[in-house]
């Protein structure tokens, strides 16, 4: 059956981002866990204030990208990376590049919730007192400012010494995405960051995603496509470690270029 893309927002023009800062830039990248190539020849470009989706089918690759781009790929063992990953400028494989720095700059949000086992409030200033910042009303208002960005500080601002798993999945969520703002990104991954949400805890996290590209870049993996299509202004398809197609989100979605790409939005495999 076909799938019903909604565009709801209109898309981005070339000129705009043109004026953009490109982030990162993928080239030539290859990836292989042991004999098995799950990545060949990547090349992508990722800029300032911008949602990129990557989208594919179950196994294309789209987790082993993310992971590379933080170099958390280096945690699974038998893994040989070749090409080059540059971060604002920089080859992130170089030797002189430690990957805390680059953790320090690239934040990550994963598919399940994952708080640590601490108040909400210790949560959020985990980042910041690793940091070396101790002082506690400088602590008070980084909490503060997470969480009102992570559009949470309402409903959590009187119970912020309670356990974080007295949350619910969506609110979790949320302050993940505090905890991860707190030490000040300049990207953020995401790793199907909404898939085990309900609808409503859902669209409040796509709709933070608006407000957060305002100031960061934003790459997200998902397998839900009418997502992919509201939220991003670019939009990756990655099939069997490779990207078909990539390029404008409303291009992509409604004149697809390759037919491979034409077939899977429109729902004839994945
Ligand atoms: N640690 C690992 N060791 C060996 N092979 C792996 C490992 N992780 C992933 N793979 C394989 O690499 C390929 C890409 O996996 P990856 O998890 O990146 O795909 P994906 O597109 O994110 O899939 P999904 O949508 O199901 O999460 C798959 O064939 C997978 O089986």
């Amino acid at each position: 059956m076909g799938v019903t893309v909604i565009m709801e927002r209109p898309h981005m023009n070339i000129r705009e981002t043109a004026k953009k800062e490109m982030v990162y830039h993928t080239n030539q990248l290859n990836v292989w866990y042991g004999e098995h190539h799950a990545l060949k020849n990547i090349n992508l470009s990722f800029y300032e204030n911008e949602i990129t989706a990557i989208i594919g089918p179950s196994g294309c690759g789209k987790s082993t990208y993310i992971k590379t781009l933080n170099r958390m790929i280096e945690l699974s063992p038998n893994v040989r990376i070749t090409g080059e990953i540059s971060y604002r400028g920089r080859n992130i494989f170089d030797r002189s590049y430690h990957v805390e720095e680059l953790r320090a700059s690239v934040g990550m949000v994963f598919q399940k919730p994952n708080p640590f086992p601490k108040s909400i409030y210790d949560n959020v200033a985990y980042g910041p007192r690793i940091h070396g910042i101790r002082n506690k009303s400088v602590l008070d208002d980084i909490v503060e400012k997470s969480l009102r960005a992570a559009a949470l500080w309402d409903e959590v601002k009187d119970r912020l010494h309670e356990h974080a798993h007295m949350l619910s999945g969506g609110q979790q969520q949320r302050l993940c995405i505090a905890r991860c703002l707190a030490v000040e990104p300049d990207v953020i991954l995401m790793d199907e960051p909404t898939s085990a949400l309900d609808p409503v805890s859902t669209a409040k996290i796509e709709e933070l995603m608006q407000q957060l590209k305002e100031n960061y870049s934003i790459i997200i993996v998902t397998h839900n496509m009418q997502q992919a299509a509201r939220i991003s202004d670019k939009t990756a398809f990655f099939l069997n470690g490779e990207v078909i197609e990539f390029g404008d989100t409303h291009q992509l979605f409604s004149n697809p270029r390759d037919k491979r790409t034409e077939d899977y939005i429109t729902g004839r495999f994945g």
